[in-house]
């Protein structure tokens, strides 16, 4: 006999996927995407760009690596929640620490198990990335209707500003080290590391880790920070980090505080809504995607060298080309659908990309970025 279902997912259009819950207890409104990522679902899941959000995994041995803190991008997990083919696997690397399921109960986050994420996952793509609600209890009591019109009523992404909301409430110093792989700088004792302000949006670790393993010295600052507090720092280069919601509802602190650092001779670097906001601050425009792009195997064209890479994804907003104004290059574009992927300053050291050279998880192959960055530091010491 099939088990009593004890999770559902409800979406907008009255569709209903019934499945087994695993997790906590309880209902969630999100925004539903699918990332196609075969492994890191704890750096997915912990990375705070994915708040109000609930992920479908289209790999289905979700939970075989079990949770370990070394890889959580922020302190818990963001995600409202998440689907999967399966019921999550148990744990079989040597790095777990504890099981997924556990690690989702003691923080207070929903899934279901047992979908089939195949047809989800079309419906994700035809319908762009439906507003849903994934209810979870152990009774399997579910009220559709109620569900169905909580999804339909919910205001959705657009327009909403969540990175104040996930970024930290005081200044900080990253010193949380390193990857190894940016090792190379710091070998010799005459390297001064370079003084670098990350704006925090909701910033992965790996993004710090990553500015460190390139020679920074890295003070982290709120979201909120204004052009004068980044430059009280005195920074050699600003970073403007990942985050959720949408940029252009940033307007009132990010994207004037990045106008105001435009015109100081200083070395600025984003990613992912930190490359939306400073597109808005050159006055470019934003857009809202259809179904957006989530996974760790995206390929991007690098527009000056025509060299391809293969790269970390995790976006449903995405900077208009033709918005682009004269003075800003489009440097990356997407090889699935077009979509720009990188802009840089003709005639200043100021760019970005809107995809994820840290990973985390994902393909190395973009890491050159940080080196730039840290080239551009290098070049204005002169
Ligand atoms: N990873 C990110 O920084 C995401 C940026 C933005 N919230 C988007 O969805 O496009």
């Amino acid at each position: 006999m099939a088990k009593k279902p004890t999770a559902c997912l409800a979406l907008a259009d009255g569709t209903v996927f019934y499945g087994q819950g695993f997790g906590a207890p309880g209902e969630v409104v999100a925004e539903l995407v699918f990332n196609t990522a075969m492994t890191g679902y704890q750096e997915i899941m912990t990375d705070p760009s994915y708040a109000s959000q609930i992920v479908t995994f289209t790999f289905p041995h979700i939970g075989n690596t079990g949770v370990t803190p070394e890889d959580d991008e922020a302190q818990d997990p963001v995600a409202s929640g998440i689907v999967v083919r399966w019921d999550p696997t148990d744990p079989s690397n040597w790095r777990a620490a504890s099981e997924l399921t556990e690690w989702m109960s003691r923080r207070g986050r929903v899934g279901i198990g047992g979908v089939d994420t195949r047809r989800l996952t079309r419906a994700i793509r035809q319908q762009g990335a439906p507003h849903v609600v994934l209810a979870h209890d152990p009774d399997g009591n579910f009220d559709i209707e109620a569900m169905v019109a909580r999804a339909r009523s919910w205001q959705g992404l657009v327009g909403l500003d969540l990175a104040k909301d996930v970024s930290c409430a005081q200044s900080y110093r990253w010193d949380q080290g390193a990857w190894e792989w940016g090792k190379g700088f710091g070998s010799s004792p005459e390297d001064k590391p370079f003084k670098v302000v990350a704006l925090d949006y909701g910033a992965k670790r790996n993004i710090l880790r990553s500015l460190v393993a390139f020679g920074a010295d890295v003070t982290v600052l709120p979201a909120t920070a204004t052009a004068e507090e980044v430059l009280a720092h005195e920074p050699e280069g600003v970073f403007l980090s990942n985050g959720p919601g949408d940029p252009a509802a940033t307007g009132a602190y990010a994207v004037p505080m990045i106008q105001g650092l435009l015109g100081k001779d200083l070395p600025i670097f984003g990613i992912c809504l930190g490359h939306q906001m400073l597109a808005l601050a050159l006055g470019a425009k934003t857009v809202k995607m259809g179904h957006g792009h989530h996974g760790a195997n995206h390929p991007v064209r690098d527009v000056e060298t025509g060299k391809v890479e293969i790269t970390s994804m995790n976006h449903g907003f995405a900077v208009d080309t033709q918005s682009l104004p004269q003075g800003v290059i489009e440097t990356h574009v997407s090889l699935f659908d077009g979509s720009n992927c990188g802009l840089r300053m003709q005639d200043r050291p100021v760019f970005s990309v809107q995809y994820h050279p840290e990973a985390a998880p994902g393909p190395q192959d973009s890491l050159y970025l940080f080196k730039r960055f840290a080239d551009s530091m290098q070049a204005r010491r002169g």
